[in-house]
Parts: structure tokens; sequence; C-alpha cells
């Protein structure tokens, strides 16, 4: 008989991945099967794959109980080329409506769920359709020099091109934005290979490019900000949206601002439009939708006998 995997197809401002109900931890997924699951010719197609799995079952898991006994359900994320990844913000959104869709969990009350991740336990609450999920706590592994240079060269370009300023910002993974002056530089860049910025961090890096956008106003006329933004992910390439690479996007360009910056931040991506709040204590919350699109089962055996691993 053949192994069938049940698995379902969501995403979250078109940052598309699979998902996989574990709750007795029973899994076991090579990379090679996240690369197969994820393929968009051989396998169902997805950024990443996400695995719902009990906290209390993996190590990560019940560091992430110390922290928040709520925290019962937990979000084992894989990138596209199967390697680890530590967060993902569209992700968080849409591993809570699968939740909701396998009826282990229930927003509709308004209340807020607490959610496992290799970066720490995330909050997150429903607004309607839309999902905010309290991101945790931002830095910059630059410090405060990093922003000070970026922002420097920042001023100091002038002309429509060249601009190229980086800020290096860890959202529990790891991002660099690159400030661009314009549209077309944003829409005429190459991101089929990994760009190049400096310094790259051992473990990698999520690279977010991003232009201002005017500023608008809400219903109080309190400023809001706004930037268009693409992004190359690590581990994927480039994808229709990232929410952690929102969130750096808003954050370095509120910071390259400087004081006055707005709190409230929309963040176009090819995707869709996601919402980023700073919140006091270098906390930030991310809000957008998480849809799910497809259910179904996948021939286990049959799949594995697709994957063509590249010749060297
Ligand atoms: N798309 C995600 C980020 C997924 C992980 C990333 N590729 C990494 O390796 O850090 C998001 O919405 O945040």
């Amino acid at each position: 008989m053949t192994q069938q995997l049940a698995f379902s197809k969501g995403h979250g401002t078109q940052n598309d991945f699979v998902l996989v109900a574990d709750p007795d931890d029973r899994l076991a997924l090579t990379p090679d099967d996240v690369r197969a699951l994820t393929d968009r010719r051989a396998g169902i197609g997805g950024d990443g794959l996400i695995r719902v799995v009990p906290s209390a079952a993996l190590p990560e898991g019940r560091a992430v109980l110390d922290e928040d006994p709520e925290a019962r359900w937990f979000m084992d994320y894989r990138n596209a080329d199967g390697s680890i990844a530590e967060m993902c913000g569209n992700g968080v959104r849409v591993f809570v409506r699968f939740l909701e869709h396998l009826g282990l969990v229930d927003l509709s009350d308004g209340h807020e769920l607490a959610i496992g991740t290799r970066a720490g336990v995330r909050r997150v609450h429903r607004e309607g359709d839309s999902y905010a999920v309290e991101m945790g706590r931002w830095h910059l592994p630059g410090g405060s020099a990093a922003l000070a240079d970026g922002y420097d060269a920042q001023v100091r370009t002038t002309g429509l091109e060249g601009v190229r300023v980086a800020l290096s910002v860890d959202m529990g993974n790891p991002h660099t934005v690159v400030a661009l002056a314009t549209d077309a530089e944003l829409d005429g860049l190459d991101l089929t290979t990994i760009p190049e910025v400096a310094p790259v961090p051992p473990a990698g890096t999520n690279v977010e490019y991003v232009v201002p956008r005017a500023e608008t106003q809400d219903a109080d006329g309190t400023a809001v900000g706004h930037v268009r933004m693409r992004v190359h992910e690590r581990g994927v390439g480039e994808t229709r949206s990232c929410g952690t690479g929102a969130c750096a996007a808003a954050l370095a360009v509120a910071a390259w601002a400087g004081a006055g910056a707005p709190s409230t931040w929309f963040v176009d991506v090819p995707g869709g439009t996601v919402r980023v709040r700073m919140l006091p204590e270098q906390r930030v919350e991310l809000a957008g939708p998480a849809v799910l699109v497809a259910h179904g089962a996948v021939d286990l055996d049959a799949l594995r006998a697709g994957l063509v691993t590249p010749s060297a």
C-alpha cells in the first residue's frame, strides 16, 4: 500500500506553504521530502513547509513551554530547500488558520493564542479575516553604529541609482534591508540569483529591497508610513511576500527616518499588503491575511520517486 500524507495548502499575501498536521509527532520528513513536497512541478509547491506538532514533542518546543506553558502547538518551519528557519511571519498566521481548520483552536471570541516557534513564543489574535501576530523582540545586530552608518550613507546619496544603504535586522531570523531610490530600480532587480549584500551573517540572510512611498494619515490624522518591498528569502529565492521581512523593512525605514517616524506602516509586497505596528520594548506586530486554498493527500512514494537530485 502506498503511503498517503494528508496536507493543506495555504498562503499569506501569496507567501505559500504546504501544511501538515502531526499531532503525535510521527512524521519523519527528511529535507529531501520537504524539497519534493514544495517542488512546484513534481510536488504540491510552496515557499516552505509547516508541520503542526505539540511543543512538548521537541526540545525547542519544551524550551518554549518554559516561556509560556500555554504555547501547546509548535510551528516546525522548513524552507523550500529543506533547511530549518527559526521564524516565519506569514507562516505563523497561516499556521493558526490551519489550527482553526483542524478544530484544534478557536479564535472567534477574540482571545489571544500562544504559538511555539524556534524564535520563541508568538501571540496571535484575529481582527476579522486578518491575523495579528506579536512578533517578539527585534534587534539590530550591528548596534546603533550600523544605523548611523546607514543613515549617513543614505542622506549623502543623490541621483536615482546606486543607493545601497543596508541594515541588518534580527527578527528571530536574519534580515538585511537594502534601501533603493526608485520604483524603477526595485522593478528592475533580478532576484533570480542571491543578491550581494555585505556583510552576510554566517547563517545566511533574507534580503529585503525597499522603496519608501508617501506617508498617509489614519482616521485620527496620525501619520502612517508606507513602503514597497521585494524579497529574496534565505533557502527559497524570490517570494511574493515575507512577514518577518516586512517587519524588518518597516523597522529599518523608520530607523533611517529617525525621531518622529510613524509607528504604523503598510508594506506593499508583490502578493498584497501587510501592516506593521511598532510596540513598546522593541517589539513589533504584524497583521495580514491567512488563507487555506486546498486540502488533499499526497502519495509519498510517488513523490519521493519523482525528486530529481541535481548532479554535481
Ligand atoms: N516567509 C517567511 C520567512 C521564512 C523563513 C526565511 N526564509 C528564513 O530562512 O529565515 C516570513 O513570512 O517571515
